[in-house]
């Protein structure tokens, strides 16, 4: 039980590494909020699992696009468990579109989606944690895109980079207050969000080969890592980025 009795919030877990990574706290001992856009069913069936592990969970939806949702998620999550120990900011999208006739919208969308609504939350969560006086762990899905590029990701590549800076910034502005802040970067890890990229098997075996651990990664994968980087064995972690891509990163020839 690395999380006993602690108050977790993930935005995105309805579906996918925030879905895994909610239930994987409530595994190790955490009641856990979950924030989430359109999925009320996912959602539902999410906090139906924690409470299974005999853990609270709460669902409140709302747009992280939007600033306004961050105070608002923060402040029904300690209404329902009473504090804010560990924040994991994980809600985003990544629809995929060549660069030289990228939609404004989408490119947009996207940045307020990821980057905005990283900045927003993470700022929420650790004013809370602040009035607590007790410090807390944040944690930020991240992604291998934060360091190598993708064709059709120019809009999203540069989000996950902003998200792994906002860690490694937020790190140096709120040790002082005993917060500890660090992103995981997970390769391509089979969810919805490439669900339809990943459709033609040509494709998903050809990015398979370039893993050394020989397959794509599962939400479960990227949890166990969240869950670590929350926990007091990462009591002197800060500003730290872990790759969870089964060695794809490495893997140039
Ligand atoms: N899968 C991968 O290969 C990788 C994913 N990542 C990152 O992991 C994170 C999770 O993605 P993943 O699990 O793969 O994908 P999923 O599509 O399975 O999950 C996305 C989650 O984010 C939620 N969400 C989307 N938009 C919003 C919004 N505007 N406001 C609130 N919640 C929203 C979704 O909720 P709803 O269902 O209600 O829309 C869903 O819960 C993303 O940040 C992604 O960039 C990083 C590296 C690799
Ligand atoms: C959605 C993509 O398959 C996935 O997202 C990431 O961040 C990874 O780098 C993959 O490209």
């Amino acid at each position: 039980m690395l999380l006993k009795d602690k108050k977790v919030l993930v935005t995105g877990a309805s579906t996918g590494i925030g879905r895994a990574a909610a239930i994987s706290a409530a595994g190790h001992g955490a009641d856990v909020a979950i924030n989430f856009l359109a999925g009320d069913d996912e959602a539902a069936s999410c906090v139906a699992a924690i409470e299974a592990l005999g853990r609270k969970g709460v669902a409140i939806a709302g747009d992280v696009a939007d600033p306004a949702t961050a105070g608002d998620f923060v402040a029904k999550a300690v209404e329902a468990m009473g504090r804010v120990d560990i924040f994991v900011n994980n809600a985003g999208i990544c629809p995929f579109h060549a660069f030289l006739d990228m939609p404004v919208a989408t490119f947009e969308r996207t940045m307020r989606v990821n980057l905005h609504g990283a900045y927003f939350m993470v700022q929420a969560a650790a004013n809370q944690m602040v009035r607590q006086g007790q410090g807390g762990s944040i944690i930020a899905v991240s992604s291998i895109s934060a360091l190598v590029g993708g064709e059709y990701q120019t809009h999203y590549t540069p989000t996950k980079a902003g998200v792994h800076s906002l860690m490694q910034s937020a790190a140096i502005a709120l040790g002082k207050h005993g917060i500890r802040c660090n992103s995981v970067l997970p390769g391509t890890i089979l969810t919805d969000i490439n669900m339809d990229d990943l459709a033609d098997p040509e494709k998903r075996a050809r990015m398979a080969t370039r893993i050394p651990l020989g397959r794509l990664g599962e939400p479960d994968d990227v949890a166990g890592p969240i869950v670590f980087l929350a926990s007091d064995l990462a009591r002197y972690v800060t500003g730290a980025a872990l790759l969870v891509d089964g060695g794809a990163f490495v893997n140039l020839q």
